[in-house]
């Protein structure tokens, strides 16, 4: 399912009116429509409901005016609210419908603003602004829409709720909580990014007649199971280990012992032929929660870390290796940098970086030239922090316009980025595609871990970097989607979502 700009689906509006010939007001006829059938859908009866339909100056209030009349030949009871009698011209063919009904149209002023908390509506709908606005809500739109969040009413915003901003999903200034929020045609990016789509509540996605082809260029998309790439793992019967890949997981210390076991187990869980673990000894040897599939590769360590010179004694066994996961756990010493700075310099084998890989990359120039150089296939899975630190911005930044900051970063080391939070991005700077699956059960130290062991092992099975990382976000999430169907959000572990891959497989390849 693509995910559309302002600007994009405005594009696209565009020529679906300029040059297919299709009238605006025929849009914002079905637009409305759809509006009211979900009302409708919703409420069956609305002969008793109290209704009001607040209405900005743009086309999104267009649209709830042909709600609106709609909603009039169900109730008695409807009430609409303009800020302006200054609309666009497809709205006031709308409003002088209403007019000619003799429709209560109440223009907004303090006055109107404080009688509305005596009224008790059992509907409101959010008509105030769509895809057009452009700068933070003030005034009387901010006093109305702090009227419809405190109000008890069952709130549908037409399109996305007024004061999200349609490119990013950040709220500007103060933005209408929706119990439901119908948008057209696809979805726009704050109906599907934090906290915009938070707000929404659910939502609902409408066709109204604009021909499909005309969104053939967008390259963003929601992560669906329609995306992802299952050829390579169905398993012809004469196969063997080495048909599926060596990983070698460069991962772990004294200090975090487990992020390696966590990238580890997931790698062998999710199909790889084997798995290497180059990791100090005595933190993996006699650990309990190590699946025995594991090849232990022990590195020379001092203080618990790793050591360069303990790396390079393995050398043989890297070249031997199909993918590198490098980073979890590893601490960010100057032997991690060294660590990578060979690897990068000497070989040409697909890696994954992660944590600590990402936090020496983000200090060391070198290492960036030297990425950016590597010609074998490259993932990076920052979180925003990693990403903020690797892009030298500030974390909010990040947060503020995430879809960004990862192509920026995959644009920077001609890599796979996926950029990781309640909605990953994953770019390999010309697709995009947002995963909307996956829980706050997932908010817990060694998730990550897990992920980088997931891909890791979809790229040993010979995907390509952008297909491993669809795949394995999407396992990934599922998985703890899956846990929480009977656990809590509290009580997931991401051990457990390694463990309960084996479902989220089979939900893949079979349903
Ligand atoms: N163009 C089309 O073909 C269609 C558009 N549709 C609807 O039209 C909407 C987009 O319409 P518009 O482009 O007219 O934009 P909007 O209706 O979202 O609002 C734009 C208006 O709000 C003003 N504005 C922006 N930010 C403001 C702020 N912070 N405070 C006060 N005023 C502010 C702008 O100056 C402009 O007058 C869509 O979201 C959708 O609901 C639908 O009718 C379907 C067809
Ligand atoms: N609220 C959430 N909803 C969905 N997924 C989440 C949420 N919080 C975290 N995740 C996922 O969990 C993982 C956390 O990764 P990361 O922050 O690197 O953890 P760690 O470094 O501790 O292993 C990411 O894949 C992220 O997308
Ligand atoms: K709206």
């Amino acid at each position: 399912m693509y995910v559309l700009t302002s600007q994009q689906m405005k594009e696209i509006d565009k020529k679906a009116t300029a040059e297919i010939g299709i009238p605006e007001v025929v849009l914002m006829e079905n637009a409305g429509f759809c509006v009211f059938e979900e009302i409708k859908k919703d409420f069956g009866c609305l002969k008793d409901k109290k209704i009001a339909i607040f209405c900005g100056k743009g086309n999104n209030g267009g649209d709830g005016f042909v709600t609106a009349r709609y909603l009039l030949e169900e109730s008695k009871d409807v009430h609409i609210f303009i800020f302006g009698e200054e609309v666009t011209p497809s709205s006031k063919v709308f409003l002088q419908v209403l007019k000619n009904l003799g429709a209560d149209i109440q223009k907004l002023n303090e006055e109107v603003i404080t009688s509305l908390y005596q009224k008790k509506f059992d509907i409101v709908v959010d008509g105030i602004f769509g895809i057009g606005l452009t700068r933070d809500v003030e005034g009387l739109y901010k006093q109305v829409i702090e009227y419809i969040n405190s109000s008890k009413a069952y709130v549908y915003s037409i399109d996305i709720p007024s004061g999200v901003c349609s490119d990013t999903g950040k709220i500007k200034g103060v933005a209408v909580k929706a119990n439901k929020t119908i948008t057209f045609m696809y979805p726009k990016v704050g109906n599907i990014l934090y906290p915009g789509t938070h707000l929404c509540g659910k939502l609902i996605v409408k066709d109204i007649g604009i021909p499909k082809v005309l969104a053939e260029n967008v390259n963003t998309k929601v992560l669906t199971k329609e995306e992802l790439n299952l050829e390579k793992l169905y398993r012809y019967p004469d196969t063997h280990k080495g048909d599926y890949g060596k990983v070698g997981v460069v991962a772990g210390s004294k200090f975090f012992p487990g992020a390696s076991i966590l990238c580890a187990n997931a790698c062998v869980k999710s199909g790889c032929g084997l798995c290497f673990l180059f990791s100090p000894a005595e933190n993996v040897v006699t650990h309990n929660f190590r699946y025995p599939e594991i090849i232990l590769m022990p590195v020379e360590s001092k203080d618990g870390i790793v050591t360069f010179e303990g790396f390079k004694k393995k050398e043989e066994f890297l070249q031997k290796l199909d993918v590198i996961a490098f980073g979890c756990g590893l601490t960010q010493s100057e032997e991690t940098e060294k660590i990578l700075i060979h690897i990068l310099k000497n070989f040409q084998i697909p890696i994954v970086i992660d944590a600590d890989g990402l936090n020496v990359l983000a200090k060391s120039e070198e290492l960036h030239s030297l990425l950016r150089e590597y010609e074998a296939c490259k993932i990076l899975t920052p979180h925003y922090k990693e990403a903020s630190r690797i892009l030298g911005c500030d974390v909010d930044d990040v947060a503020k316009n995430p879809i960004d900051a990862a192509l920026e970063i995959s644009k920077r080391f001609d890599c796979v980025c996926i950029l990781k939070s309640a909605r990953t991005i994953i770019t390999d700077s010309h697709k995009v595609f947002i995963n909307v699956l996956g829980n706050p059960g997932m908010a817990k130290g060694g998730s990550g871990d897990v992920l980088t062991g997931i891909v890791s092992a979809m790229l040993s099975q010979g995907y390509d970097a952008l297909d491993a990382a669809k795949l394995a976000v999407y396992l990934h999430s599922l998985s703890a989607d899956i846990l929480l169907e009977r656990k809590t959000v509290q009580t997931i572990l991401p051990s457990e979502i390694i463990e309960n891959l084996d479902i989220a497989f089979r939900r893949v390849i079979e349903d």
